[in-house]
C-alpha cells in the first residue's frame, strides 16, 4: 500500500503503555523492567506510550483548555502573534503552512512555544515567545509555560531510561535534554472537522518523522493519531489511552543509535465528526553544537556507522528549513 492511500481499519499496532512510576519511586527491579520495555518499544513500533508519569491531570486538563480558547479567538487576534514575526518560529501558524507530506498541506492550526532567550542572545530556534494581549486568551502564557517547564523535567527523566535502556550511564543525556542551553520546542495543535470525502484528500498533519530526538504529545481523546508500521507498509491508529503521553522516537535518536532505535512516519487524519481535535507536542530538539554520532554500545562487532556525524543545528536548519510552505 503507498503512503498515502487512506486510513485502514486495521487493529491498533501494538504501542506499549509503559508505567514509569517504578523508575520515579527508586525501585531498581521495576527500573530495570522499564528500560527493556523501552528499548524493545524503541526499536519497533518506535511508539509507546507512557503512564505513572507526574505531571499533574489538572495541568494537562487546563492547558487543553486553554488551547481550545486560543485557537477559538478572532483571526486577527491570532494572526497577529504569527511566527513570520518570530526569528524562532514562536507563535501562530494557520490551516495549510506547513507541508510534511509532499502534496497535501497540512489542515492544522499550530502555536510555537518555548524556553524565554531575549533575542539578543538568541541562536537558532531560541527567542522569545509570543503571547496574546490582555483580554485575550488569558491565562495562556502562565499555564503554557509551568507546563513547558514541568515537561522539561519529565523529558530529563525520559532520556535517562533511554540511557539504562542502551546500557549507558543514566546522565548520558542530561545535558542534551536538559542542559541550560537545551532546546525544547512545544507546539499546540488545533485540527479542524472536514468531510469524509475530503479527509480521503486531505491530512491533519501529513505523514512524517520528528526531527529531534524524543517527542511527548499530549493528545486529547478524539484520536486520528496514526503510526506507518514498515514491515507490512499498514497504517495503525495509536489508541487514547487516559493520562497518557505518546512518546515517538525522532530521528536525532535513531541516527545516534545507528538505526537501532526506529523514527516511525506519522500522520494525524482530520477528524470527521463535527468535533475539532487538540494536541500539545514536546519536541526535544538538544544543544545546537552537538555532534550526533554512533553511540558506541549500539554498534555491534563488525556493524559500522551508518550515518555521518552531524551538528544538531545543520540537522534542525535543514529538517525545519524544508517542512514550511510559506
Ligand atoms: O497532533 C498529533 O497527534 C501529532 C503531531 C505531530 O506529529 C507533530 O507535531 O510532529
Ligand atoms: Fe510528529
Amino acid at each position: 500500500m503507498a503512503i498515502d492511500e487512506p486510513s485502514s481499519p486495521l487493529p491498533a499496532l501494538d504501542i506499549p503503555v509503559i508505567d514509569i512510576s517504578g523508575y520515579l519511586a527508586g525501585d531498581i527491579k521495576a527500573t530495570k523492567t522499564i528500560a527493556l520495555q523501552l528499548n524493545a518499544a524503541a526499536q519497533a513500533p518506535g511508539f509507546f506510550q507512557i503512564v505513572g508519569h507526574d505531571i499533574p491531570a489538572d495541568l494537562r486538563e487546563t492547558l487543553l483548555d486553554r488551547v481550545v480558547a486560543f485557537f477559538a479567538l478572532p483571526a486577527d487576534q491570532k494572526n497577529a502573534l504569527h511566527r513570520n514575526n518570530s526569528k524562532a518560529l514562536r507563535g501562530f501558524e494557520t490551516l495549510g503552512e506547513q507541508q510534511l507530506e509532499p502534496g497535501y498541506a497540512d489542515v492544522k492550526e499550530g502555536f510555537m512555544v518555548g524556553a524565554e532567550v531575549e533575542s539578543k542572545n538568541a541562536r537558532f530556534l531560541q527567542g522569545p515567545n509570543q503571547w496574546p494581549a490582555k483580554g485575550q486568551g488569558d491565562g495562556l502564557e502562565g499555564t503554557f509555560m509551568e507546563y513547558f517547564h514541568k515537561m522539561r523535567d519529565l523529558s530529563r527523566i525520559m532520556f535517562r531510561l533511554v540511557a539504562l535502556s542502551l546500557s549507558l550511564d543514566e546522565s548520558f543525556f542530561d545535558d542534551f535534554a536538559s542542559g541550560q542551553d537545551s532546546i525544547a520546542m512545544c507546539r499546540a495543535h488545533m485540527y479542524p472537522p472536514v468531510s469524509l470525502e475530503a479527509s480521503l484528500k486531505s491530512r491533519g498533519i501529513g505523514a512524517h518523522t520528528d526531527f529531534g530526538a524524543l517527542t511527548l504529545l499530549l493528545q486529547d481523546d478524539v484520536g486520528g493519531l496514526e503510526v506507518f508500521h514498515r514491515k507490512t507498509e499498514t497504517w495503525h491508529p495509536v489508541k487514547v489511552v487516559k493520562d497518557a503521553f505518546v512518546v515517538n522516537v525522532g530521528d536525532m535518536l535513531e541516527r545516534w543509535t545507528n538505526n537501532h532505535y526506529t523514527s516511525s512516519l506519522h500522520r494525524v487524519t482530520s477528524p470527521i465528526s463535527d468535533k475539532y481535535r487538540y494536541s500539545v507536542a514536546f519536541f526535544n530538539e538538544g544543544l545546537l553544537d552537538q555532534t550526533i554520532e554512533c553511540i558506541p554500545t549500539c554498534l555491534a562487532d563488525g556493524e559500522i556507522p551508518l550515518y555521518e556525524a552531524v551538528r544538531v543545528e545543520e540537522h534542525l536548519r535543514q529538517r525545519y528549513g524544508s517542512s514550511y510552505l510559506v
